[in-house]
């Protein structure tokens, strides 16, 4: 189990996608309420859901964690972690510095990464330059970047992804270092029922 956390913009979607070249690594489907952007495929990106839907999922305890991120809620699925577990595959987790908190207390084992831009200009060029979102949401994300890198401290490990290449390679050192300390093997059976 791997978590990746980051402002927004900071590159961890693209690091998660690089990681799944080796199909060892699957990144876990969430569900969310915000609207796909032009591209994303429901069920591929993101399982897209309205408000009604997200809830009733919480009050079935599907949930292993939830948060609300940018006026939006997120939440990873207890069976899109189990499917991959099933498979066999490493879990990469793209998901927030709330949702990595719940994580972790799950499962201590899980290693947790926040990857930070080289600097707030770069974020925001980043940001513009994905070309994804408009002036509101860009400067909303913009306006929650720094309290999202006072989270960074309670990470097992922070890379800063300026040369994307280099990053990476940091990111797969960090992963192999630390299989080599804890086989990222679980028994689905551990995943403790939670509705928060
Ligand atoms: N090292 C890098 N150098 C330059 N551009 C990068 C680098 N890493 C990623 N990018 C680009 O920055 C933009 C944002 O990357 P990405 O979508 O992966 O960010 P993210 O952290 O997943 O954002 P979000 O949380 O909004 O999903 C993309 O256009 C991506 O191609
Ligand atoms: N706590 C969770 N956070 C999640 C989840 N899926 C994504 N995210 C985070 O939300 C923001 C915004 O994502 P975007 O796709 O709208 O740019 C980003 O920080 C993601 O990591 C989740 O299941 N739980």
């Amino acid at each position: 189990m791997v978590i990746l956390s980051a402002p927004s913009g900071a590159g961890k979607s693209s690091l998660a996608k690089a990681l799944t070249a080796d199909a060892r690594f699957a990144v876990s489907v969430s569900h969310t309420t915000r609207a796909a952007r032009p591209g994303e495929q429901d069920g591929v990106h993101y399982h897209f859901v309205d408000p009604a839907a997200f809830e009733r999922l919480v009050a079935e305890g599907a949930f292993l964690e939830h948060a609300q991120v940018f006026g939006n809620r997120y939440g990873t699925t207890r069976a899109a972690v189990e499917s991959l577990l099933r498979e066999g595959r490493h879990v990469i987790l793209d998901i927030d510095w709330q949702g990595a908190r719940r994580i972790k207390a799950l499962w201590p084992e899980a290693l947790a990464i926040f990857i930070l831009p080289p600097s707030l200009q770069a974020l925001e060029a980043r940001l513009r330059g994905r070309g994804q979102d408009d002036e509101a949401v860009i400067a909303q994300r913009m306006a929650q970047a720094q309290a999202e890198i006072a989270h960074a401290g309670e990470f097992d490990h922070i890379i800063v992804n300026d040369e994307f290449e280099e990053a990476l390679a940091d990111l797969k050192t960090l992963i192999a270092e630390g299989r080599r300390r804890r086989p990222l093997h679980y028994d689905p059976g551990l995943i403790a029922p939670t509705g928060a």
